[in-house]
């Protein structure tokens, strides 16, 4: 019997997906959507104030629930005793408050009902004034200790939630032992841990996320972190110095999670990593071509190799880590921290009107009410870029900034707001649509100027994830906007497909990713190339973003006419 399977397990901001792959040939034979139930209701969550919080029990019914529907489906006789490894990815930073024992407090009885004593989602933006306190301090610091993370620090991030957290609600604080990314917990769940010292940080979430490095001999230490607020005091004692790449495991598959899954305990348990740094490997990432992995949000990854790094620093970008995507290489993270969200919120507000009339109309049956509003959700966003691919664009036409989730990258700033301009009486959804659909592409292309300005050559794009294999009007205006070619990777699940390559690495089916990588990777499906007669316009019509984007800043007065 072959024994080469593996599952890879992708925690997406909605739903996780898992995937069973054949580590020999790459070949996928089993797939399994979950979508979180709590998360779904809008439990726990408060979009107008920016909390958005996930329950544990979604992360772990999903997980039981797609790893043996992965195996069921597979239709392979035993397949439990063939299954090899099992590495996961998830959003980040999504860190939540655990005991001494490693138990997420929201699971105990006393806090299940308690957004505070919950994930704290990637997109969660509570913690703006304690991220500002975080780069005040580093001001005035000795030690930089942001100059590995871009130089400024973002309320997405670790720290900055765990202080909003503390002052927000004392019993959750007192109840703390230690705080753990979500990348990090599952693995220590799987391999049935006991006490968060146990916990193996991967040095993915801790180096872009939590301050870890290398260089500082691990976190900075508890000075820091109580000059900031004496709150903190002891905090980082309880967290880690060692961290671990991604190819490492972390252990092997529990007694309990065994049975439950239907798996054996020689499964191998890889070591955690965020969803992009994983999603960039099932992508098949090659040194200096940015990987573009581009869903609800985008994470923008390049690898260089170390000795061609040397000492420099990219500013403004979420983190250079050694070993975070590629062990061996510097990993470069960056992003927008609403993509696909940018457009989800202009469809939400266009179907506003139609769910309410819906409403409004008495007599209606319950199953056609709920019909018709389905089909206007899948089919709005299709329909709007088809309109939109045949507008014509001059230099005033409608323009728009991206920042509807706060900017990422350049320069992480959460508490920037979106904008559209130039509007009249002929804009009408799809001018607005493409508007927006432009803004975020021009988000992205301030992306590769930030990497190439400071010294990190782009030499190419890799697009992955929903958008990229959904939209072609999106990605063509893209291309057209880079002025470079992007080429779309096959795998619909890259970033599962990417926890399958590390969870055949980590279970010693090959010696480096780079190999599982050639081996297991499905290739690319197609390349879209910069449309001539488009370039220029695009070229002009950014630089009026860049205009608008730092008047909104308050940089700058307005010197364009919109
Ligand atoms: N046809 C479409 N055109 C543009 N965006 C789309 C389209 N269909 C879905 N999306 C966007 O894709 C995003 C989800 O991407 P996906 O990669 O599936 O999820 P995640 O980011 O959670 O991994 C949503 O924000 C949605 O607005
Ligand atoms: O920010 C990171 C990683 O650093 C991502 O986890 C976050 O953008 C979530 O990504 P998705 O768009 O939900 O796939």
């Amino acid at each position: 019997m072959n024994e080469s399977y593996v599952i890879g397990i992708d925690y997406g901001s909605d739903s996780v997906r898992s995937v069973l792959v054949d580590a020999i040939n790459g070949e996928e034979i089993s797939s399994s959507v979950f979508y979180y139930p709590r998360w779904k209701r809008g439990e726990y969550c408060d979009a107008a104030s920016s909390q958005f919080r996930q329950h544990p029990l979604d992360y772990i019914e999903g997980l039981e629930a797609t790893v043996k529907d992965c195996l069921q489906k597979s239709g392979i006789a035993n397949i439990g005793q063939a299954v090899r490894a099992i590495s996961v990815d998830t959003t980040g930073s999504t860190p939540i408050a655990v005991n001494e024992q490693g138990v997420p407090l929201a699971l105990l009885d006393e806090f299940k009902d308690n957004p505070n004593a919950m994930f704290v989602l990637w997109k969660d933006h509570t913690a703006v004034k304690e991220a500002k306190e975080i780069n005040d301090y580093n001001e005035t610091s000795a030690v930089d200790y942001l100059k590995y993370v871009g130089g400024v620090y973002s309320s997405e991030w670790f720290w900055a939630k765990l202080l909003h957290i503390f002052r927000v609600d004392g019993q959750v604080r007192k109840a703390t032992f230690s705080w753990v990314e979500h990348c990090d917990y599952i693995p220590f769940l799987l391999t049935g841990g006991t006490h968060a010292s146990a916990i193996k940080r991967g040095v993915c979430s801790a180096g872009h996320k939590s301050l870890w490095a290398a260089a500082f001999g691990g976190l900075p230490p508890n000075a820091f972190f109580t000059d900031i607020d004496p709150l903190l005091d002891g905090v980082v004692d309880r967290l880690f110095s060692e961290t671990y790449t991604a190819d490492k495991p972390a252990g092997n598959l529990s007694t309990e999670w065994a049975e439950r899954l239907g798996l054996s305990t020689s499964v191998i348990v890889g070591i955690g990593a965020f969803d992009c740094h994983m999603g960039a490997v099932g992508g098949q990432i090659e040194p200096y071509y940015l990987s573009k992995v581009m869903g609800t949000s985008t994470c923008d990854m390049l690898v260089a190799p170390k000795e061609e790094v040397q000492d420099t620093l990219v500013k403004g970008i979420c983190g250079q880590v050694d070993g975070s995507i590629i062990p061996g290489m510097i990993g470069m993270e960056a992003g927008q921290s609403a993509f696909g969200d940018a457009y989800a919120w202009l469809k939400q507000v266009l179907l506003w009107p139609a769910k309410q009339a819906l409403q409004d109309v008495e007599g209606l049956n319950d199953d056609v009410r709920e019909q018709v509003v389905n089909g206007l959700e899948e089919t709005l966003l299709v329909s709007l870029s088809k309109k939109a691919a045949e507008l014509s664009v001059t230099a005033t036409s409608e323009l728009a900034i991206d920042w509807l989730n706060g900017r990422r990258t350049p320069d992480a700033d959460q508490s920037l707001k979106g904008a559209i301009t130039g509007l009249h009486l002929g804009t009408d959804a799809p001018r607005i649509f493409r508007a927006i659909v432009e803004a975020t592409c021009f988000g992205a292309k301030a992306i590769v100027d930030r990497f190439v300005d400071q010294g990190i050559p782009v030499k190419g794009l890799i697009g992955l994830g929903g958008v990229a294999k959904k939209s072609p009007f999106i990605m063509q205006m893209m291309a057209n906007v880079m002025n470079m070619p992007i080429r779309i990777h096959k795998s619909e699940q890259t970033c599962a497909i990417g926890a399958a390559m590390f969870a055949a690495t980590a279970a010693g089916l090959y010696d480096r990713v780079e190999d599982a990588m050639k081996t297991m990777g499905q290739g690319f499906e197609c390349t879209y190339v910069p449309e001539e007669k488009w370039v220029p316009i695009y070229a002009e019509r950014y630089e009026r973003y860049k205009a608008l984007g730092a008047f909104i800043e308050g940089k700058e007065s307005l010197a364009i006419t919109v």
